[in-house]
């Protein structure tokens, strides 16, 4: 496949490139990218004028339920629901059944996931074998295997004993453990954030500290053991506090923050009724939060944005909020929740952008810089930045049809995903 995109606005994955751009796609590889149009182009060309060209967008927090839970989403629909949301890449979570803890289980999933139909999966590994915290799993072979990154999320590593092993027993290999912070004590039967909401309702709240207590003893044992810690799906604003302190240190630690933290507070789901579709882990926190969460964005303290798209089957949200089960999918309008967020607030798309594009390749150790350079695989997302749509989960690809954001209107959305030799998505014209 040869293709010409003409005139687009190029993010290179730090900032916006001036005027406008050309680049040619040619056997799965970028072959040309300047201000000038390509000379002799024989095939296919698309004008992107007004659009974002970027490279393609990655997720490092999919839950895609292969192997074992696949009526809530498999590895085929969780690829195309990716595509059709921005992404050329899923970091897919090992909380699965059984759980993605043994080099065999990790080869089953980066085996599929270079050949599916939408983006592409790169298997995590779990920290502890079946998840359990007990006993390390086997790291290293796993990243023979093709793992990208080390976690026991829907939970935290239980012993802080072998989160410090891990980190260890990873320290220069520049694999990262992700941790779901939590103090499982301070969760205990929550529900809802331990505030306004907890107190009008009478719901079980958790506390920000269930998820502070766990930061610091990641930055702890961090600097003691060296190794690259990644915090996922922090949603308090005294956890990027500790970061943003354990950065100005020098340690090796990120983190990255979901759309729906960024979008809902503790307010929408009072608003909602207590709709179990706004039921996550961790709880959908105060306005304060909220806003730290995008001053975290703004200042480079958040360094990716992580979907945690974590689908189920209706019959297992559609509950009274107590029965729901913790999570929300959003891998089709993530994106767009987001773009649009940063227009609400003036925060500048160049923020946005990178913690879509770059960080998540930097977290992955696979580069970072010259993302667009010529040679370099194809993997690109456009954006049109004017596009107004409602959200609408009936249509998705992904097997959970059911969001928070259902009948949201959102500016700016993904319109094309690329990735190698192959067009993954294209939205359609009319909106
Ligand atoms: N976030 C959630 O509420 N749920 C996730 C688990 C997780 O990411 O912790 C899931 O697997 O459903
Ligand atoms: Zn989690």
């Amino acid at each position: 496949m040869s293709i010409w995109l003409k005139n687009a606005t190029v993010f290179d994955g730090k900032a916006f490139m001036e005027g406008t751009r050309h680049l040619v796609v040619e056997e799965g590889q970028i072959a040309h990218l300047g201000a000038e149009a390509p000379e002799g182009f024989e095939g296919q060309t698309l004008d992107l004028e007004g659009k974002w060209l970027c490279p393609g967008f990655w997720d490092l927090h999919t839950h895609l339920r292969e192997p074992g839970q696949e009526w809530r989403e498999d590895l085929t629909s969780g690829s195309l629901a990716g595509a059709a949301g921005g992404y050329t890449t899923l970091v897919a979570m090992p909380n699965t059944d059984p759980p993605v803890d043994c080099p065999s289980a990790v080869s089953y999933v980066a085996r599929k996931g270079r050949e599916l139909p939408g983006a592409r999966v790169l298997p995590a590994g779990c920290v502890s074998k079946e998840r359990k915290g007990e006993e390390l799993a086997e790291l290293l072979k796993m990243a023979e295997e093709g793992a990208v990154l080390f976690t026991d999320d829907g939970a935290p590593v239980r012993s802080s004993g072998l989160l410090r092993l891990a980190l260890r027993y990873l320290d220069g290999t520049g694999l990262a453990v992700m941790e779901h912070s939590e103090d499982r004590s301070l969760f205990g039967k929550g529900q809802v954030h331990e505030g306004v909401i907890s107190a009008v309702s009478g719901l079980a709240g958790v506390p920000s500290s269930c998820e502070v207590l766990g930061v610091q003893r990641g930055i702890e044992l961090l600097r003691e053991v060296g190794g690259c810690l990644h915090f996922t799906h922090l949603s308090a604003a005294r956890s990027l506090e500790l970061i943003r302190a354990a950065k100005a240190e020098g340690l090796s630690v990120t983190c990255d923050v979901t759309p729906h933290h960024l979008t809902f507070s503790e307010e929408d789901v009072m608003a909602s009724g207590y709709d179990g579709y706004f039921k996550v882990n961790p709880p959908l926190r105060s306005v304060r939060d909220r806003e730290a969460l995008w001053g975290g964005i703004e200042d480079g303290t958040v360094d990716a944005i992580g979907t945690d798209h974590a689908p189920w089957h209706a019959d297992e949200k559609d509950l009274p909020f107590q029965e729901a089960s913790f999570g929300i999918a959003s891998l089709e309008c993530a994106a767009a929740g987001v773009l649009d967020g940063a227009v609400r607030r003036g925060v500048a798309a160049e923020k946005v952008l990178a913690a879509l594009t770059r960080a998540p390749r930097c977290i992955l150790g696979r580069g970072g810089d010259d993302l667009l350079a010529v040679g370099a695989e194809a993997d690109l997302t456009v954006v049109d930045p004017d596009r107004v749509e409602k959200v609408n989960p009936r249509l998705w690809r992904s097997k959970a049809k059911h969001s928070p954001w259902s009948g949201v209107v959102l500016k700016g959305w993904p319109v094309l995903t690329l990735l190698g030799d192959r067009v993954l998505w294209r939205a359609s014209e009319e909106q």
